[in-house]
């Protein structure tokens, strides 16, 4: 606490600790230029003075939620300065990240305590003691709530029981489309349709496709509820059980589910699509025949030698490829790509498949080599996202630069660039004065670029 004090009497002839009490007048709190103000202004401004509908406003950009001024002071902070419980409450919420220290070393907490804000201390407090690795970044597609219970696919009774079962569950799909309602109170949303048997009896035949996708967790423990995913390949059939229905387009159809349908989506489509295309063996190419619930083909040729030791030939396919946020040799940039059949103005991050034999830190080297003629020493990982376009599971980096000049591959790339850091806030908030934009949240892209945009500040750049 000493040591506190003595910091604070240090900074209190400090403009910059009392920079947003600048805002606490009460003609400054209702001014009527308010509005005009730098977007990160009003953000600290809300914060300091607890303005919790321009807070609530503001950080539907979820990015700046952990921004931070000349100072190194985040809304959470000024807010627990000022003991505004309510805006504190709306920042954990946000996922602000409450281990962040101000340029004197400072968090949330050692101000909420400083100052005697004994509710901002309670709140941060108790934030801090129930944060747990459930609070891990889950990326898009990547939280399926079904319980897989592979050791269930090689158990054809207990499967062909739960096919017929009144509580089974059935998704459909159509061209690998699944089978949709739109949501009565946002048209932007939908639900995958989930069928009984007694519904969908008419299409299960030996030509359909059928997977089984796991357990329902939320169901009674009792009477568990099996979901399985069943390929239609006529629509009308669908549009004769459920006529309110309508199938997803993959974009951006699917990025307007719920994540965890988007989950089961990202399980049944990579499924479907490989049971469908891996009708022969690689190996002999002879046919081959669905088991396991949909999660195995085996060759129908006896001799053939993926029915003798290693045969995970007739596996499904997941492809690793690598996506990365390249970082420039004084950390003050980034290096954003435009693919060829990318939106407009749209930039992301690098990626690329993985080649067998590779690391996935030598990956994000070579493909960054390839396509920007950059050198990358360090590679971190960040995060991994399933994207089932066809099979792909996205491996997630940061990686440091050694070099700065770029030479673009052209026959992948139309443009890379370096960023700084505003324009990549203003990428992410879709307010960059020529349009530019990342993509949305639930690609990992916008995810590396923003938790590395959360990490850094605007400081001497
Ligand atoms: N979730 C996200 O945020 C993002 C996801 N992605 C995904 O990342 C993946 C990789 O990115 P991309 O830049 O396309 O990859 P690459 O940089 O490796 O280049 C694409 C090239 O790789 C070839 N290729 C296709 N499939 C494979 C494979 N299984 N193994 C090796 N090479 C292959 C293609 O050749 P050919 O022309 O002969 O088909 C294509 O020209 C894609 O699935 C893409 O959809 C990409 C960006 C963002
Ligand atoms: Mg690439
Ligand atoms: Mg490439
Ligand atoms: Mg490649
Ligand atoms: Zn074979």
């Amino acid at each position: 606490m000493l040591t506190l004090l003595s910091q604070y009497r240090h900074l209190k002839h400090v403009k910059y600790l009392y920079r947003p009490l600048s805002v606490m007048s009460s003609e400054s709190r209702t001014g009527p230029d308010d509005a005009k103000k730098p977007f990160t202004d009003r953000f600290f401004d809300s914060a300091a003075n607890g303005n919790i509908e321009e807070l609530t406003h503001l950080l539907k950009a979820t990015v700046i939620v952990d921004e931070r001024n000349d100072n190194g002071w985040t809304g959470l902070m000024l807010a627990s300065r000022y003991g505004h419980a309510n805006a504190i409450k709306i920042f954990l919420e946000k996922g602000c990240d409450v281990n962040l220290v101000n340029k004197t070393g400072q968090t949330a907490l050692d101000i909420a305590q400083f100052w005697d804000q004994s509710e901002a201390t309670s709140l941060i407090m108790d934030y801090v003691k129930h944060d747990n690795p459930d609070k891990q970044l889950r990326n898009f597609f990547s939280y399926n709530p079904l319980l897989r219970c592979a050791e269930k696919r090689k158990d054809t009774n207990w499967l062909e029981n739960k096919m017929r079962e009144d509580s089974t569950k059935y998704i459909a799909f159509c061209e690998l489309q699944p089978y949709v309602l739109s949501l009565p109170d946002n048209k932007w949303k939908y639900q995958i349709i989930r069928f009984c048997y007694s519904d969908i009896q008419s299409c299960i035949n030996d030509k359909n496709l059928v997977v089984f996708l796991g357990i329902n967790k939320n169901g009674d423990e009792t009477e568990e509820q099996a979901v399985f995913a069943i390929d239609v390949p006529d629509e009308k059939k669908l549009k004769t059980i459920n006529p309110d229905g309508t199938l997803l387009q993959p974009f951006p159809g699917s990025m307007m589910l719920e994540p965890s349908e988007a989950g089961i989506l990202a399980e049944a489509r990579t499924m479907l699509d490989w049971l469908d295309r891996y009708k022969f063996c690689a190996t002999c190419g002879s046919s081959t025949s669905v088991t396991e619930g949909g999660h195995k083909r085996v060759c129908d040729k006896k001799e053939c030698k993926t029915n003798k030791g290693i045969h995970n030939t007739c596996y499904p396919r997941t492809d690793p490829s690598v996506i990365m946020l390249v970082i420039s040799l004084n950390g003050k940039k980034c290096l954003l790509g435009r693919g060829k059949r990318f939106p407009p103005k749209m930039y992301s991050c690098l990626a690329g498949f993985m080649e067998p034999g590779e690391t996935i830190e030598d990956t994000c080297r070579r493909e960054v080599h390839e396509e920007s003629g950059i050198e990358v020493g360090r590679v971190d990982y960040h995060s991994s996202q399933p994207w089932p376009f066809p099979a792909s599971l996205m491996l997630g980096c940061l990686a440091y630069a050694k070099t700065e000049h770029l030479k673009v591959d052209e026959d992948e790339l139309e443009d890379a660039r370096w960023f700084r850091r505003p324009e990549l806030v203003q990428m992410l908030t879709r307010q960059h004065p020529e349009g530019l934009f990342v993509p949305p949240e639930q690609a990992i892209a916008h995810q590396i670029i923003k938790s590395w945009v959360r990490k850094t500040t605007n400081s001497n750049l």
